[in-house]
């Protein structure tokens, strides 16, 4: 991790740079296998499961069976994990739904919004270097919740075909009775266009290495909508002198184990935080088993010794970090001026991992700045809102002449008329009264 003491602010931008994450160097060889999956289908994704998973076989849905099968494959310590968090994930997702409102803008004049849920989507669980089994419940519960018809799973299979029990016994405890092992770029073409095994989806969901990101980039032009770009981890951490350093270090290194392209940042106000943190970090990543991977991370992200709360909220604003931890005193009131941030960790007990498994909310999050302008996954990321209006006779008969108006100053003549034959009838039929 690279240290810098009160770096001036014009240096900043370049200071919090991310690794590169730009995809669009895949853009070639991505299109291609998504074109073919386009068109052959299923001969082509089993061409492509053979050349990046080593999956040789043909069969791509998971039998019911072998879905049931999987509980007795987890020990029950894990399981009883899965239902705990499942059950907060729930809870707190159901707590984002939203009653219908009907207003009367004016007398007449009734407006409503309906939540309906999107018929058909697909969710992508990275397999590549992880059994991420806690992205299932993540983006199938809410999927559960919302009410959507059609839910469908695709992750990557090993050259055995196999999928890890523990995303199948998540899947099933979502609902989720369409599991296809397909991975990469071949399960998001598969689940854009539709193969003769495959449905087709509107919305994918779900994090991916970068070619599912360029996959998914490339068919939210034409095809399917996404998600959001959520790319490699990554966490931010403001923390003061009440702060520890061994728990700092384990904060920052459980987002640098997902891998070299991921980054984390340190700001601090103390000198003695910093040093001892930065050398936790060093004792604490030498024994874990992904080693290689936290180290890689490391080598692009940055420690700061700054001035103020003030300069650490600046900074954390202007990097918009995926994960914000706040180890610092007072934190539920500097929590308060947070305005750039995907998911925020309060106070020196709120690790981050606890958002990414249990806690309730969720771990699908805009990474890369995108949280600037993005939210994490949530119950509306599976949902349209529908507006409806009933207007009485009455009610046009005060609201006419203000579109009639509006409408002649657009010059947009045919719109005026559909008010003004209408008003003219209520006329002609007053006055045959
Ligand atoms: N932001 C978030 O919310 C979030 C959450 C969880 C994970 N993640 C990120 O998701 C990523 C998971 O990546 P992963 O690799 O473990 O799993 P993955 O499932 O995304 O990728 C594995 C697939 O990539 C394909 N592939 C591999 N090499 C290829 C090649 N040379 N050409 C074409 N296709 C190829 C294979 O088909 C394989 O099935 C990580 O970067 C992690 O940080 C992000
Ligand atoms: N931190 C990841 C999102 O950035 C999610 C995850 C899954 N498992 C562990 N962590
Ligand atoms: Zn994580």
């Amino acid at each position: 991790m690279q240290k810098y003491i009160n770096p001036p602010k014009s240096d900043w931008s370049t200071l919090l740079k991310r690794p590169a994450t730009d995809v669009s160097g895949l853009y070639d060889t991505v299109k291609k296998v998504l074109d073919e999956v386009k068109l052959e289908g299923d001969q082509a994704v089993a061409r492509y499961s053979e050349k990046f998973d080593g999956y040789t076989g043909n069969e791509f849905q998971i039998p019911s069976e072998t879905i049931a099968r999987a509980e007795s494959q987890l020990s029950d310590g894990l399981k009883a994990a899965i239902r705990t968090a499942a059950a907060n994930i729930e809870k707190f997702h159901i707590s984002q739904w939203q009653p219908m409102t009907r207003v009367e803008t004016q007398p007449g004049v009734i407006c409503w919004q309906k939540s309906v849920p999107i018929e058909k989507v697909g969710l992508y669980i990275p397999g590549g270097t992880a059994p991420l089994f806690s992205t299932v419940l993540m983006l199938g519960i809410p999927a559960r919740i919302a009410g959507c018809k059609e839910v469908i799973l695709c992750t990557p299979p090993d050259k055995n075909g196999a999928v890890h029990p523990a995303i199948l016994f998540a899947a099933h405890m979502a609902g989720i009775k369409k599991i296809y092992k397909i991975g990469g770029i071949q399960a998001i073409g598969a689940m854009a266009h539709g193969t003769e095994t495959v449905p087709s989806v509107y919305k994918i969901f779900g994090p991916g290495n970068r070619f599912v990101t360029a996959a998914k980039q490339l068919v939210s032009i034409n095809e399917t909508t996404i998600d959001m770009p959520a790319g490699p981890s990554e966490v931010l951490i403001m923390a003061d002198e009440s702060a520890n350093p061994a728990f700092v270090a384990a904060d920052l290194l459980s987002q640098a184990e997902h891998g070299a392209d991921s980054q984390v940042i340190l700001l601090t106000t103390s000198p003695d935080l910093l040093d001892a943190t930065l050398a936790e970090v060093d004792k604490q990543v030498k024994v874990l088993p992904r080693v290689a991977g936290a180290l890689g991370a490391l080598e692009d992200s940055r420690a700061f010794l700054l001035t103020s709360m003030d300069e650490m909220m600046e900074m954390s604003n202007r990097y918009a970090p995926e994960h914000l931890i706040l180890a610092v005193k007072d934190a539920t009131s500097v929590a308060e001026r947070v305005v750039n941030a995907g998911s925020v960790f309060i106070g020196h007990y709120t690790p981050e991992s606890a958002g990414d498994y249990a806690s309730g909310t969720n771990h699908t999050l805009p990474t890369n700045g995108h949280a600037r302008t993005y939210s994490g996954v949530n119950l509306d990321s599976y949902i349209r809102k529908i507006t409806f209006q009933k207007i009485t006779e009455e009610g046009l008969r005060d609201l006419g002449p203000v579109i009639e108006t509006m409408a002649e100053a657009e010059l947009l003549q045919a719109h005026k008329n559909a008010v003004t034959l209408r008003l003219n009838s209520l006329k002609s039929f007053a006055i045959n009264q």
